[in-house]
């Protein structure tokens, strides 16, 4: 069983195991991304290339990206393999459920998510990375500090919404075709997340702790032993960078804006994610 990857197109002779190296590039080809950990996940799938049959997408979120042009060169699957697609857009993007539900209402669904004010840290420090001259994350997220007015059109700010745009995609979807990763998880557990993934793919679990070991330089987990060469191998630096301080008022005030967004995600999935918790231990 093969991964094929939805966004490069094959031939018959490409159609070799797809290797854990080209999965990260394909995580890759997007700009503008989701920081959740979508790509540590696809890293993860890489780790072995026998994963079994299934249709997959992965669905994340930021920027917006021609994905008519996608769907255009989408491989043909055959059989034996899955086909796998991270976009890092779709789960914000209004068009995308109807889009894709109307081109394969089977398929499966998988959203990584991540605290919402740390994804939005996340997200703001990505940026700064490419433009060191914007404002501070303080001044961004406000549209009034005095009256601690959040911008909530800030995409940084917007994206981790996640209750209203699930809604968008349950109107497509049925919840049991969506596994919701969380992104916490994935990193203290990437072989149990990706057991749960396996799982959610009817495939038999094949990634398991042996693939992963927590680099402490790295301050993640790293794969051990990709199977295209012999050498451990941690994310790029653009993984896990670290965040610049945010002053402590605004991210309480971030949490408080979240919660009855985080709480109806929450009912509305059936899952915990416990971002609340966060906050008390912190
Ligand atoms: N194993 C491992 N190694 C490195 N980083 C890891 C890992 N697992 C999860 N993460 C977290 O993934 C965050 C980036 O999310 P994405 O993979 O979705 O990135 S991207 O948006 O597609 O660029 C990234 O966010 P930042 O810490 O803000 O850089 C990491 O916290």
């Amino acid at each position: 069983m093969q991964i094929q990857d939805m966004t490069t197109s094959v031939s018959p002779e490409k159609d070799k195991k797809v290797q854990a190296a080209s999965l990260q590039n394909v995580g890759g080809m997007w700009q503008h991304q989701l920081r959740f950990g979508a790509v540590s996940l696809w890293d993860g799938g890489g780790a072995v290339s026998h994963l079994g049959e299934a249709k997959c997408c992965f669905v994340g979120t930021r920027s917006v990206v021609p994905f008519l042009c996608k769907w255009n060169v989408m491989p043909k699957t055959v059989d034996g393999q899955i086909t796998m697609e991270k976009t890092p857009s779709y789960f914000v993007t209004n068009e995308a459920p109807k889009r894709i539900h109307s081109m394969a209402k089977d398929i499966k669904l998988i959203v990584v998510v991540r605290n919402p004010v740390t994804r939005a840290i996340s997200d703001y420090t990505q940026t700064l990375s490419k433009k060191p001259e914007i404002p501070t994350f303080e001044v961004l997220a406000f549209k009034n500090r005095t009256l601690g007015l959040i911008d909530a059109s800030w995409s940084a700010i917007r994206i981790g919404l996640y209750a209203l745009h699930l809604e968008n995609w349950l109107q497509f979807f049925p919840l049991s075709q969506i596994l919701f990763v969380s992104g916490e998880r994935l990193i203290v557990d990437p072989a149990g997340e990706m057991a749960k993934v396996q799982d959610f793919l009817g495939l038999t679990r094949v990634v398991t702790e042996k693939h992963f070991y927590f680099n402490k330089t790295k301050g993640f987990p790293c794969l051990k032993k990709p199977e295209d060469s012999g050498a451990p191998r941690c994310l790029g630096k653009s993984k896990g960078r670290t965040h610049p301080r945010i002053d402590p008022d605004v991210i309480h005030r971030l949490r408080k804006f979240y919660k009855p967004f985080n709480v109806m995600f929450y009912q509305m999935t059936g899952q915990d994610f416990q971002w609340e918790q966060e906050e008390v231990d912190k």
